[in-house]
């Protein structure tokens, strides 16, 4: 790949993750309203904002290059788990976690001045039964504080993950296969 492109995130991760695709790019934030809509199903949901996300950028880019704009949340029985509120959230979203099989959904969306193309990739994570003190314990590092689910599978909770199915990179927030095909497509497409 040899385009230039605009990460439209504030996430270190997602910037860890793409640096590891051969594409030069500018990190910016965007600020867009995260709450979802009533009736709203979880992928809709992901995808929307991770559509919007990039459609943002669009308008703080200098230059038209695409913009990549994503989106991760983790579903438990169809019940989306965004980020926690505080660490008593935390604590609930793991001990809801603990035994059990979750899905991570994770959109990627690419954007210029005149489309926008996005794509989801589910993830399935099996925890291990997790005691009391292993889900306070994790939650005292505060780690779970700024991820979807409340934890971190590149840190301290990659020990809670007894199996994955799907793309490991998707969880931390960027699927790097996924992104360059995306992207490969993206620019294929033209204008
Ligand atoms: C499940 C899981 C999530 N996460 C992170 C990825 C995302 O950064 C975060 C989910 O929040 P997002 O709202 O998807 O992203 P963000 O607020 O961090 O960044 P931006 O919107 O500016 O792009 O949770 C991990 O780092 N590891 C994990 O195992």
């Amino acid at each position: 790949m040899s385009t230039k492109i605009y990460l439209a995130s504030a996430s270190p991760r997602r910037k860890q993750l793409l640096s590891q695709l051969d594409v030069a790019f500018e990190q910016f934030a965007t600020d867009i309203d995260e709450s979802q809509v009533e009736g709203e199903t979880a992928e809709a949901f992901v995808s929307r904002l991770a559509e919007e996300k990039a459609l943002a950028g669009v308008e703080i880019a200098e230059q038209d290059y695409p913009v990549l704009g994503s989106d991760t949340i983790v579903v438990l029985n169809g019940q989306v788990l965004g980020k926690p509120t505080d660490q008593s959230d935390a604590i609930a979203t793991l001990t809801a976690l603990s035994g059990q099989t979750h899905q991570v959904m994770t959109a990627i969306a690419f954007a210029n001045k005149s489309k926008v193309k996005s794509m989801l990739v589910t993830t399935e994570v099996t925890f291990k039964h997790l005691s009391q003190q292993e889900i306070n314990d994790y939650c005292a590092t505060k780690e779970p504080l700024d991820k979807a689910g409340s934890y971190g599978i590149q840190g301290g909770a990659g020990r809670f993950v007894t199996n994955l199915n799907g793309s490991y990179f998707a969880v931390m927030g960027l699927p790097l296969y996924e992104t360059e095909k995306l992207l490969n497509e993206f620019i294929a497409e033209g204008v």
